[in-house]
């Protein structure tokens, strides 16, 4: 490890943040009845540029008068090049309660946007007198974000998480699709032509994999919750599970929904199983009997397990802990 100790994220589960437009007040209690650890309440881009304002009273009302149960509640505001987003903050912290967890901030760029938001929000929790802390959590969705990840994740003490959106990010990059998020027909592997003359082998590697690192690294390093965004076909769930297991084998710790029929895919991915959790526990006692022989390296398997392999199982084990206590 350096001297710098990595820090730990806010400790609760974000296996799955549920989306809804703030414009259908009529699935919000839906939301809260659902199985997803966070609901984001949108007033970005699922909301019509008509529909901002009355978007906004119902997000207020909904946030006093539903009960979210321990769902961590959190409300997507307008971007910062929008007219929208001083009255979105303004509107929330003077008019809806201290139910209220966490605001997203779209299209982050770099950490001044950060530092912009912080001073609106600290100064209207001061004139109000509110005594809870609105934390923050950003996207990641555009090149600027990519560029600048490191320094948005170390931006404020408020961020808990980052998410990373897939549509506005191949938007801002120029990609060549308008899929929201999965594997793109266009970006594949073909094998060399082959001398028999027979088909050749085709792959789809990630088309995500970069930011995908990028972020998980700037999060980790910040002490900031790393999670994948929506996938957009919600008719394909085992595209949806196969985008959720990479980013769970990256280090991501939960993903979008943007339909409810994907909350319990998310569930699943980003909760160890018991197959993973047990063999975690085994590794952490074949260590536990390698320290007592005094040995760091030892054979479990048939593979090597040594002082790392503890680091890791731990990472399941404590996942599983949080989800259960969550
Ligand atoms: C790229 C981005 O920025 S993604 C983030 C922003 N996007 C969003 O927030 C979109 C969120 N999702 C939605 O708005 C909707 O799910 C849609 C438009 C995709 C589909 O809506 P519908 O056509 O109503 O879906 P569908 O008919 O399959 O709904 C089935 C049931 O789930 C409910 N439902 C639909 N969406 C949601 C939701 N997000 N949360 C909770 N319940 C929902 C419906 O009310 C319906 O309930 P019922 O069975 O009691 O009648
Ligand atoms: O906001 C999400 C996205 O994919 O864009
Ligand atoms: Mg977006």
């Amino acid at each position: 490890m350096s001297f710098t100790v990595q820090p730990a994220p806010v400790a609760r589960p974000n296996r799955c943040q549920l989306f809804g437009p703030g414009s259908r007040p009529a699935i919000f209690p839906k939301m809260a009845a659902s199985a997803a650890d966070v609901v984001n309440l949108d007033l970005e881009d699922a909301v019509a540029p008509s529909d901002k304002e009355s978007a906004r009273a119902n997000i207020i009302r909904a946030i006093d008068e539903i009960d979210w149960g321990r769902k961590t509640l959190s409300v997507r505001i307008n971007g910062l090049d929008t007219p929208y987003w001083y009255r979105d903050i303004v509107d929330l912290l003077e008019q809806a309660g201290e139910r209220l967890d966490l605001i997203m901030i779209p299209k982050v760029g770099n950490a001044r946007d950060l530092y912009a938001v912080e001073a609106l929000v600290a100064a209207v929790e001061a004139a109000k007198g509110r005594k809870k802390k609105l934390g923050f959590e950003v996207i990641i969705e555009t090149a600027a974000g990519l560029a600048h990840i490191e320094e948005i994740a170390a931006a404020t003490p408020r961020l808990q998480a980052m998410s990373f959106g897939p549509a506005d990010y191949a938007a801002s990059m120029g990609m060549q699709t308008t899929a929201i998020g999965g594997t793109q027909p266009g970006y594949y592997m073909i094998e060399d032509a082959r001398e028999d003359g027979g088909p050749r082998a085709v792959h789809y590697p990630d088309p995500w994999h970069h930011v995908s690192v990028a972020m998980v690294a700037a999060c980790r390093t910040h002490g900031v919750l790393p999670v994948d965004g929506p996938f957009g076909d919600f008719s394909d769930p085992e595209g949806f599970r196969a985008q959720a297991r990479r980013s769970a084998t990256l280090g991501m710790v939960g993903k979008w929904a943007i339909h409810p029929s994907q909350v319990a895919l998310a569930n699943e991915v980003f909760t160890p199983s018991d197959a993973a959790i047990a063999q975690a526990q085994r590794v952490l006692e074949a260590m536990e009997a390698a320290k007592k022989a005094g040995s760091g390296a030892v054979t479990l398997d048939g593979k090597l397990i040594d002082l790392a392999s503890i680091r890791q199982a731990e990472v399941i084990v404590k996942q599983a802990e949080l989800i259960a206590a969550g």
